[in-house]
C-alpha cells in the first residue's frame, strides 16, 4: 500500500547512526545540506521530470534536454543560487547535455591554460552564458594520441591572426560533447605552426556560430555525429562533428599561459611542462572518480533495496520465502560493490585534495608533484571507471528480470555511465601512463631520489634494482603484465586511503565500525579475487587465503543487518534514483504494474498493425506452406 514503509523492519535493525553516516558521505553538514536542499528541489519541480526518456525520439529527447537546461539555468538565476548549488542543482537533473562541457571543461581549459587576460575577457561572457563553450580535441582519426592531432593553426605575421585548418578527413573534430548543435564556442586543439616549425598541440579559442542567429560561421562545417549506444541515455548529448577551412581568428585567442605566440612571429615556451596543456583532462580525471561512487551508490542502492524486498524459494509451512539478500551468493556478489562505493567516495575525496595541491603548487612553479598527480589521476579514473561500469551491470543481473526493465533504472544507468571508460581517456592507455611513471621509479631506484607520497613502498622492491636490466626489456612487450601491476598499484592507494579515512575523527555511534567492515570487505575481497597472485608471489601462504575467505564470509553477515541503513546514508530521493525497484518504500509490485500501463504501446488493446499484418495471418489470407 501507498504510505507503508516495505523495508520499515530492515531499517530497524541498523545498528549505526544513519544521520551522521550521510554526513560522512555527503563530506560534511554544509555539503549534506546543500545535497539534500537542492536534490529535494529538483524532485519536487515537474519540470525536471525524467520518467518519459525512453519513450521519446531522438529529436524530442534532445529538445526537451534544451528546454530543461534552460529551465535549470533560470532556476539558478531566479534562486540566486551558488556556483556549488548550481553544480548540485545540475547533478541532479541527472541529463547528460551541453552545460556539461561548458561548465566542466570549457570554463576550466580557459582558467587552467589562459593568460589572466584571456580569462578577464572570456570568463565573464562563459559564465553568463552569453557563450556557449565546448572542449574540442578528439578527432576522427585520433583520440588518445593526442600528438597525433591533424588540426593546424598557421600564424600568419600579415594579420597578426591564426589560420585554423581541417587538412584530411581524419582531422575532422569528432566526439566533443555539445558540439553537434549548441556550442557557440570551442577549444579547438590544434598543432601550432609559426614560420614554418611546428610547437606541438595548442588550445585555441574558436567562435563556432553567430550569437545572433546560431548560424555556422564562414569556414565552419558543424553537426551531430549521430545515435549512440542506448536509446534515451547518452543521446541527449549532442556530441558533434566540425571542420574548419582555413578559419581566422586573433593571435590573441590561442591560450596563452604555457606558450606564446607574439606579434613578431616568436614562439615562447614558458617555463612550465609542457604537459600543461593537457591539465583539463587532469582535472576532469579527478572528478570522474568522485562521479564513479555516484554513479556506483545509486546502482548499489537499486540493487540493495530490491534484494530486500524481493523473496524467492525457501518458504517453509507455507511461510513467506527468503529475501534473496540473505542468500550467501547474493551478499558476496552485492557488499563488495557497497564497499566499492564507499572506498571511491573516500577516494575522490583524497583526490580532490590532491589535485587542488598539485594547483596550488604549480601556481607557485613547483613541478615536483605533477607526475604522481598524472598517474593518480590517470590510474584512479581508469581503476574506479571500469569497476563501476562492471558494478552497475552486475547490480542489473542481480535484480533478475526486473532489471532489465527501464523502469528500475539500471539500463540507462549503465548507457550513460559506461562511456566514463573511454572519455577523458581509454582506460588502457591511462593504466600505461601509469605503469611509464612506475617503471621510471624503478629506474630511479638506488639514486638520490627517493620514492616519496604513493610511490613511497617503492622503496621496499629494492630487488627490482638487480634486474633493473630487466625492466627496459620493451615496455611494449610487457605492457599487459605493467598494466596489471598499474591496476594493482592504484588499489593500493584507494584500500590505503580508506585505512587512512578511519583514522580520522568520525562521529555518530556504530559509523566508524561500520566503514572498517566496508574497508575489510573491500580489501578482502581484492586478496579473494587476486589471491593467486598473492600466494605465487609468496605474500600470503594458503592458509592466509583460508583465513581471509573465512573473515569475508562473517564481515557479510556483519554488514547484513546494516545493508539497507548503508543505502540510505547515499539520501538519494526516488527521483533522482529514476528506479521503481529502488523506491524507498519498497512498494515495489503495485508500481511495477501501474508503470507498465503507461507504455504508449498499452494505449489501445489491439496495437497498430494488427489488420496490415497479424489478421491475415491468423485468418490464413497468406497463403503458406504445409507445415
Ligand atoms: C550526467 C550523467 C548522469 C547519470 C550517470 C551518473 C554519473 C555519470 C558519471 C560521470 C559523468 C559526469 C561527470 C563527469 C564530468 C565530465 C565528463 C562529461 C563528459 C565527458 C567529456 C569527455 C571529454 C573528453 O574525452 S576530452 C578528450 C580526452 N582525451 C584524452 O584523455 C586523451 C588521452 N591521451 C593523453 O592524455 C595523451 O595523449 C597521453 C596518453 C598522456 C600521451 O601524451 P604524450 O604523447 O604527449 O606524452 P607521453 O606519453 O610521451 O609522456 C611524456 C611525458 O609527459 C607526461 N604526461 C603525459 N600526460 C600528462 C599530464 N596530463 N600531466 C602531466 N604529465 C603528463 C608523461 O608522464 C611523460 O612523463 P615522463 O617523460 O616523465 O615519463
Ligand atoms: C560519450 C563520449 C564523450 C566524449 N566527449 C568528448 C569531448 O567532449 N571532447 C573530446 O575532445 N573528446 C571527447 N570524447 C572522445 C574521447 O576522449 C576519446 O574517444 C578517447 O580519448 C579515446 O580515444 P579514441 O576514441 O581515439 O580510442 P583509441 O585510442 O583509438 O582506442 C581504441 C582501442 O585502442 C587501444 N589503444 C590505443 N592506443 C593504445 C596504446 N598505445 N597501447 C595499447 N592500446 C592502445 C585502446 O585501449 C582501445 O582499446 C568523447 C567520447 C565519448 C565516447
Amino acid at each position: 500500500m501507498e504510505g507503508v514503509d516495505h523495508l520499515a523492519h530492515e531499517r530497524n535493525k541498523s545498528e549505526f547512526d544513519v544521520d551522521a553516516m550521510k554526513i560522512v558521505w555527503a563530506g560534511s553538514p554544509h555539503a549534506f545540506d546543500v545535497s539534500d536542499r537542492i536534490s529535494k528541489l529538483v524532485a519536487s519541480d515537474p519540470g525536471f521530470r525524467k520518467d518519459n526518456r525512453s519513450t521519446l525520439s531522438r529529436k524530442e529527447l534532445f529538445k526537451n534536454t534544451l528546454r530543461k537546461a534552460a529551465y535549470a539555468w533560470k532556476t539558478i538565476v531566479d534562486l540566486r543560487l551558488s556556483e556549488e548549488e548550481a553544480a548540485k542543482l545540475r547533478f541532479y537533473v541527472d541529463e547528460p547535455a551541453f552545460t556539461d562541457l561548458h561548465w566542466g571543461m570549457f570554463i576550466p581549459a580557459i582558467k587552467g591554460q589562459g593568460t589572466e587576460e584571456q580569462q578577464q575577457k572570456w570568463l565573464p561572457l562563459a559564465y553568463k552564458m552569453q557563450i556557449i563553450g565546448c572542449y574540442a580535441q578528439t578527432e576522427l582519426g585520433h583520440g588518445s594520441n593526442v600528438q597525433g592531432l591533424e588540426t593546424t593553426a598557421t600564424f600568419d605575421p600579415q594579420t597578426d591572426e591564426f589560420i585554423i585548418h581541417s587538412p584530411t578527413l581524419t582531422s575532422s573534430k569528432w566526439w566533443p560533447g555539445g558540439l553537434g548543435k549548441v556550442a557557440t564556442h570551442a577549444i579547438a586543439y590544434a598543432r601550432l605552426i609559426v614560420g614554418g616549425r611546428e610547437h606541438g598541440v595548442n588550445g585555441f579559442i574558436v567562435q563556432l556560430r553567430s550569437l545572433e542567429d546560431h548560424s555556422p560561421l564562414l569556414g565552419i562545417t558543424v553537426g551531430d555525429i549521430g545515435m549512440k549506444f542506448g536509446n534515451g541515455a547518452y543521446n541527449t548529448m549532442d556530441n558533434g562533428v566540425l571542420r574548419f577551412d582555413h578559419v581566422r581568428i586573433p593571435r590573441n585567442q590561442m591560450l596563452m599561459r604555457v606558450s606564446q605566440v607574439t606579434c613578431e612571429g616568436k614562439y615562447k615556451q614558458s617555463d612550465v611542462p609542457r604537459q600543461l596543456v593537457y591539465g583539463t583532462m587532469v582535472y576532469v580525471r579527478q572528478t570522474i572518480v568522485a562521479d564513479a561512487s555516484c554513479a556506483l551508490s545509486r546502482a548499489v542502492c537499486i540493487a540493495t533495496r530490491y534484494s530486500a524486498v524481493r523473496r524467492q524459494f525457501g518458504s517453509q509451512n507455507g511461510g513467506p520465502e527468503t529475501q534473496v539478500i540473505d542468500y550467501k551468493t547474493q551478499q558476496s556478489r552485492l557488499f563488495p560493490l557497497l564497499a566499492s562505493a564507499y572506498a571511491f567516495r573516500f577516494i575522490g575525496e583524497w583526490l580532490k585534495w590532491l589535485y587542488a595541491d598539485v594547483t596550488q603548487r604549480l601556481q607557485a612553479n613547483d613541478f615536483s608533484t605533477l607526475p604522481e598527480a598524472h598517474a593518480c589521476t590517470a590510474g584512479l579514473k581508469s581503476l574506479t571507471t571500469t569497476a563501476t561500469a562492471d558494478g552497475i551491470e552486475e547490480c542489473r543481473k542481480l535484480c533478475g528480470g526486473h532489471g532489465y526493465l527501464c523502469s528500475s533504472g539500471l539500463p540507462e544507468l549503465f548507457a550513460v555511465y559506461v562511456p566514463a571508460c573511454t572519455y577523458e581517456g581509454d582506460n588502457t592507455v591511462l593504466l600505461l601512463q601509469v605503469a611509464r611513471f612506475l617503471m621510471k621509479t624503478v629506474s630511479q631506484l638506488g639514486s638520490s631520489k627517493k620514492p616519496v607520497g604513493t610511490i613511497a613502498y617503492m622503496t621496499r622492491v629494492e630487488h627490482l634494482m638487480q634486474c633493473r636490466c630487466g625492466v627496459q626489456r620493451g615496455f611494449a612487450e610487457l605492457s599487459v603484465d605493467l598494466v596489471e601491476a598499474a591496476v594493482a598499484h592504484c588499489q593500493l592507494i584507494v584500500v590505503s586511503k580508506f585505512i587512512e579515512k578511519l583514522q580520522q575523527e568520525i562521529p555518530g555511534k556504530g559509523v566508524k565500525q561500520q566503514l572498517e567492515v566496508l574497508c575489510n570487505i573491500y580489501a578482502l575481497f581484492l586478496l579473494h579475487k587476486h589471491q593467486g597472485d598473492f600466494l605465487s608471489t609468496g605474500c600470503i601462504t594458503p592458509k592466509h587465503a583460508a583465513l581471509a575467505n573465512d573473515e569475508l564470509r562473517s564481515l557479510y553477515s556483519q554488514v547484513r543487518p546494516n545493508a539497507i541503513a548503508l543505502v540510505d546514508a547515499f539520501n538519494y530521493t526516488d527521483h533522482y534514483l529514476g528506479s521503481i525497484l529502488g523506491c524507498y518504500d519498497g512498494n515495489v509490485y503495485p508500481k511495477l504494474y501501474e508503470a507498465a500501463w503507461k507504455d504508449p504501446l498499452n494505449e489501445s488493446v489491439v496495437p497498430d498493425g494488427y489488420h496490415q499484418y497479424i489478421r491475415p495471418l491468423l485468418k490464413q489470407e497468406i497463403r503458406t506452406a504445409r507445415l
